[in-house]
């Protein structure tokens, strides 16, 4: 088995661009195929629930082209797929049987609907139902109740209202209403129980009407939905940031000081999952509502405990799991009532939570439909920015995940208790987020930025610290020369800043083995030529090249942490490095490397003329308007004058030791 293991935590900080909604990429993707005329959909989710949906409709002969990864043009086919007779697999997606099952039992075809094993232990019965009532002809294959299922083609009669059980899973619901309009008839849903998870109704409703489908609500009890309402092509749409899996970030957030933002939902999501927002707001987040962002914080710098909570989560049944694993920072007992709809999840969720919870040492109680959490005392920290006690409680706990994403997104919070936590199959997470932990890493993965001026050494040094530590490494400027080296390859002016810049996004680099790659061509030699050096120094003073490798340069920010060498790592790039190293030498010292370092390769030096240029460079480099040169007032100096490559090495590896102990 696959398994990752994530370093202690101690900050986090940054912006996170969301991927798209599963609720809303599933719902729209479906109603487009339902609707007259052609609908484009923008930022859609790339995931396995996703893909499920996708494969699915193409299945079925629905005409749709990929625009590119997130955008989707669907030519709508009215409910009347092209495919009347199909076996159809429905993988572990819940967005994706419910709505499809409704759909098909009122297309007039012969399907069969059966997912992965877990999918057949979900409960589907009261749909099914619901369908039969209108004369739907739904049969179970398997165990009744339950996927898998065949569905034969019938004449729909909505002659009563029909009866309709909430208290299971909302998704019933949604998939009626969805598909109800097929039938051209009025229709009238009654729901005979409570009715759980209420805000993915309203994504429902909100989504059937921008198709022209309207339906009155009475309450949640009842649903009116008029005779003669077909879909009809809103033309382009777009889907937002998922909510859910925002909590994650925003929860890392607060436990790991902030702010994180989250880009892609803000204050008129129609999700309801952004009100896990307020939920941690009662914890102790300090929250900032943006149009389309959301941001937390620790409220308070001083070392806190987060407060115990007591909560109803009925309403964020997905965003309540994040909120479960927070309860390990809390100073009391927590409680997380009315989420008995855990158990017919991914897994049983209260079962694997209060499971996994208990490894790191809470005392976990649970019910039918709540879970209550005291953390252990040793992981009942202070907010860890301001410094976690170390050696007093469980680390290296390896947490399953039981193929469910949530499990392996929220226990990765656990780490922020400054203990490794290993997550057993970390790959579950492709069902909605496969790109989550490369996120999480951008935000929280520790990094050692090592600037200074040229040939004070950092290059050498900064490799050696990240192998000695197991570290990744991104040598910066070796970006900046690959962009000159692009920019001269391919005849564009070194001062032509849009192209240049345009370049230094696209630029088609690998780093392998110490090795530099361009597309296939190995250009670690013609990187470091006086022509490459020269050009990278012209290029680096671009603000459009520097904006463009920004986000290049974060996304080395991976696990188990990074050392990025270059001259404003500190101070631009990662601006809340945990370490941060200003490494210089006198240019005398540094013009006499640069010396040896030639004559060495038997080329032609000359001391002073070295001398000179480095002076030059130096006073260049402070004196740039983008990101000049400078000692960071947080950056330790390491002056390498009188020091060898080891003494360099261990002078840095002492100022790693004392800020972060863990990694060493
Ligand atoms: O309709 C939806 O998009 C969803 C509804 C919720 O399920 P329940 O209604 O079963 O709680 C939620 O847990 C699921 O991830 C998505
Ligand atoms: C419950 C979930 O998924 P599904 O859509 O399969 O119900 C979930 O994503 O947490």
């Amino acid at each position: 088995m696959d398994t990752l293991v994530l370093p202690p935590l101690h900050t986090a900080s940054g912006c996170v661009r969301l991927p798209g909604s599963k609720s809303i990429s599933n719902r729209m993707l479906l109603l487009a195929a339902l609707a007259e005329g052609t609908t484009e959909i923008h930022d859609v989710l790339v995931a396995d629930d996703t893909q499920v949906m996708l494969s699915a409709l193409q299945k079925l002969g629905v005409g749709m082209t990929a625009i590119d990864d997130h955008t989707w043009r669907i030519k709508g086919c009215g409910g009347d797929f092209p495919v009347a007779e199909a076996d159809l697999f429905m993988g572990n997606a819940g967005t994706v049987i419910r709505p499809l099952t409704a759909a098909l039992a009122l297309s007039g075809g012969h399907y069969r609907l059966s997912g992965v094993p877990r999918m057949h232990e979900r409960p589907i019965g009261d749909l099914v139902d619901g369908l039969r009532q209108i004369g739907a002809d739904v049969r179970y294959t398997g165990e009744a109740g339950f996927p898998p299922l065949e569905i034969f083609p019938v004449t729909i009669q909505l002659a009563q209202p029909i009866r309709l059980r909430g208290d299971v899973s909302s998704q019933f619901l949604s998939a009626l209403l969805m598909a109800l309009p097929l039938s051209g008839q009025a229709a009238v849903i009654e729901i005979t129980t409570e009715l759980i998870s209420q805000p993915y109704v309203e994504i429902t409703l909100n989504l059937m009407a921008r198709f022209g489908v309207k339906v009155q609500r009475e309450g949640w009890q009842r649903f009116i939905l008029l005779a003669g309402q077909r879909y009809r092509s809103p033309g382009v749409l777009h889907v937002e940031g998922d909510a859910s899996s925002a909590s994650y970030f925003l929860a890392a957030g607060l436990l790991g000081g902030g702010p994180v933002r989250v880009e892609g939902v803000g204050k008129n999501s129609i999700q309801g999952d952004v009100q896990f927002a307020y939920a941690l707001e009662s914890l102790g987040a300090h929250i900032v509502w943006g149009e389309n962002f959301i941001e937390a914080k620790a409220e308070s710098s001083a070392a806190e405990k987060i407060k115990a909570f007591d909560l109803d989560l009925n309403h964020i049944p997905d965003a309540a799991m994040t909120l479960a694993v927070c309860a390990l920072f809390a100073d009391g007992r927590c409680v997380l009532r009315n989420i008995g709809s855990w158990r017919v999840k991914e897994t049983d969720r209260i079962t694997a939570m209060a499971t996994e919870l208990r490894k790191l040492g809470a005392v976990v109680e649970t019910g039918g439909d709540w879970l209550a959490i005291s953390p252990a005392p040793a992981l009942c920290l202070p907010c860890t920015p301001f410094g976690a006690p170390s050696g007093t409680f469980r680390r290296n706990v390896a947490i399953d995940t039981y193929d469910d994403h949530r499990m392996a997104m929220c226990f990765s919070l656990a780490a922020f208790a400054g203990v490794s936590i290993i997550i057993n199959d970390p790959g579950c997470v492709r069902k909605t987020f496969p790109g989550y932990f490369a996120a999480l890493a951008e935000i929280s993965a520790p990094v050692i930025a090592l600037d200074g001026p040229s040939a004070s050494g950092k290059g050498t040094v900064a490799s050696m610290v990240a192998a000695q530590l197991g570290y990744h490494y991104l040598d910066s400027g070796a970006l900046y020369r690959l962009t000159a080296l692009a920019a001269l390859r391919a005849g564009v002016a070194l001062d032509d800043a849009p192209r240049v810049a345009a370049l230094a996004a696209a630029l088609p680099a690998r780093f392998e083995n110490g090795r530099v790659f361009l597309n296939e061509d190995d250009v670690t030699d013609a990187i470091r030529t006086e022509e490459a050096s020269a050009g990278a120094s012209r290029v680096a003073v671009l603000a459009d090249v520097r904006a463009a490798l920004l986000a290049r340069q974060r996304a080395w920010r991976r696990f188990p942490g990074l050392v990025a060498d270059g001259r404003d790592m500190g101070s631009v790039v990662f601006p809340s490095a945990t370490v941060k190293v200003f490494l210089t030498a006198s240019a005398e010292a540094r013009a006499e490397r640069r010396y040896k370092q030639l004559i060495e390769k038997g080329s032609a030096a000359n001391m002073p003329a070295l001398l000179h240029d480095l002076q030059a460079r130096d006073e260049r480099d402070a004196q740039r308007s983008e990101a000049p040169l400078r000692q960071c007032e947080d950056a330790l100096q390491v002056d390498t004058t009188l020091m060898d490559i080891a003494e360099a090495v261990n002078a840095v590896m002492a100022i790693v030791e004392e800020k972060l102990p863990d990694a060493v």
